[in-house]
């Protein structure tokens, strides 16, 4: 298959894990998720690795494997929530292929997340106004590191992956016989460039 990287970036628990994982089985394409590959090679829970060494030395091991990660993988990209906190890895991340930043709002992210322990930036009296400060620091870069904008704050998982396949197929037509022919039209802020723009 003709070589392309689909990074999705946004807010914790916008579905960057979720609906990637699943949007790489249904195009058979492999599936990397930087966090994940943060804890194999820390060995610890990110969470634990945060509170032993804090975040700036967090942000220096997340930039390191988006380095690694944007030269020469292919498929689906799940990325940390403040990995578009660096301008290096926001350019990384536009210079390997294209890049889908899964909204949502501080309010249902926090439907989603209130019982999650596992976030770091997440266990503090009250969550639901650090949600509303980090997504007032971060909207602009994820907005300015994508090419595409897909709300995921509403709606069933399944619906996203399917509007994400099938606005891919505009950028990347060799995935075209995996993608359903019609196309729906939830996303907003769209300029989709297609590869060969880049
Ligand atoms: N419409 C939806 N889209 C995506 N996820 C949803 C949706 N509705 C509920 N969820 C749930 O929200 C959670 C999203 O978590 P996920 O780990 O995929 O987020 P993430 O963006 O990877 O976060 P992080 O930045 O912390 O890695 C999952 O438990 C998922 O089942
Ligand atoms: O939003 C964030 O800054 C984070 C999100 C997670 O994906 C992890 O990368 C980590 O918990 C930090
Ligand atoms: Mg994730």
């Amino acid at each position: 298959m003709t070589s392309f990287l689909l990074s999705l970036v946004g807010m914790p628990g916008a579905g960057k894990t979720t609906i990637g994982r699943r949007l790489a089985r249904e195009l058979g394409v492999p599936f990397h998720d930087s966090d994940h590959e943060i804890e194999r090679r820390i060995g610890v829970p990110i969470r634990e690795y945060f509170s032993r060494h804090g975040e700036q030395a967090f942000r220096d091991l997340e930039h390191a494997v988006i380095t690694d990660l944007t030269q020469g993988v292919r498929g689906v990209l799940a990325t940390g929530g403040g990995s578009v906190l660096r301008e290096a890895n926001r350019a990384a991340l536009r210079g390997a292929g294209t890049v889908v930043y899964l909204h949502a709002t501080p309010q249902s992210l926090h439907e989603r997340l209130r019982h999650d322990l596992s976030r770091p930036l997440l266990q503090v009296a009250d969550p639901l106004q650090r949600l509303h400060e980090l997504f007032s620091q971060r909207d602009e870069h994820y907005r300015s590191s994508a090419h595409l904008v897909l709300d995921t704050g509403h709606g069933r998982i399944g619906r996203s992956v399917h509007e994400l396949r099938s606005q891919l197929q505009r950028s990347y037509p060799f995935l075209r016989p995996a993608v359903p022919q019609e196309l729906p039209k939830p996303f907003h802020g769209v300029h989709p460039r297609s590869a060969r723009e880049r």
